[in-house]
């Protein structure tokens, strides 16, 4: 059997235990992007996430999904493009709301913006184009914490912002921002989130008599 690579020890135990396939899928657990500080992947570290994310499920082998690397160099920029979106709404922001912009335009080592982009001309639903493009973003954060990082996935005012949007190459009615994926590494111990209790959310099938 092929030695897990021994966890960071930042990971504790309890959180994405990379042990085992199962073990990580039973204890994922995001990181909090305002509260990930460097490293973030490596050029080949990335292409081996984005290439996790691009193999999901799809209907149709349509790909109807994109994912836009913003660099490191480009983050000043990304900022400059959030003010000015936020600006579309509310032209005077107070000083609070600038700076809760610029800390998300600037957080995290690595910021992936993940695309949903249906093929509208296809007989697939849309529905289920938009289905892969969550399967992908869901990819990529499994993929992020097999290399040892952590993920966060994240949308906000800013992936509904038409002018966001066409800074990514998405024209109206052509598909939207499906998350700010940011990459890196927690700077404080994770912590558990309330999961709801399997018997709220699974059962099992019973026939109705009239069915
Ligand atoms: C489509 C989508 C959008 C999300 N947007 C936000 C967001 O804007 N802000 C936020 O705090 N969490 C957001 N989340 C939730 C976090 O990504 C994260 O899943 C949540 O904090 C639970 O942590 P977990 O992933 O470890 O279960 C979003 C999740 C999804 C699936």
């Amino acid at each position: 059997m092929v030695e897990a690579a021994a966890a960071p020890l930042y990971l504790s135990a309890m959180f994405n235990d990379l042990s085992s396939p199962a073990a990580l899928l039973a204890t994922r657990r995001s990181g909090k992007p305002r509260d990930m500080v460097a490293p973030g992947p490596d050029a080949t570290q990335l292409a081996r996430i984005l290439a996790a994310a691009t193999r999901v499920p799809d209907h149709g082998k349509l790909a109807p999904w994109r994912f836009v690397v913003v660099g490191e160099d480009q983050r000043d920029a990304f900022a400059a493009l959030l003010q000015a979106a936020y600006r579309d709404d509310k032209p005077e922001p107070g000083r609070l709301e600038i700076e809760a912009i610029e800390q998300f335009a600037h957080q995290a080592p690595c910021l992936v913006v993940a695309l949903s982009t249906p093929a509208h001309a296809s007989h697939i639903p849309i529905w289920e184009q938009e289905l892969s493009a969550g399967a992908a973003c869901m990819n990529l954060l499994e993929a992020t914490h097999a290399e040892g990082f952590v993920g966060g996935w994240l949308t906000g005012w800013a992936a509904y912002s038409p002018r966001v949007a066409a800074a990514f190459g998405l024209a109206p009615h052509d598909g939207r921002i499906a998350g700010f994926m940011f990459i890196g590494t927690p700077s404080r111990p994770l912590d558990e989130r309330p999961r709801p209790a399997a018997e709220t959310v699974i059962s099992r099938w019973t026939p109705s008599p009239s069915a």
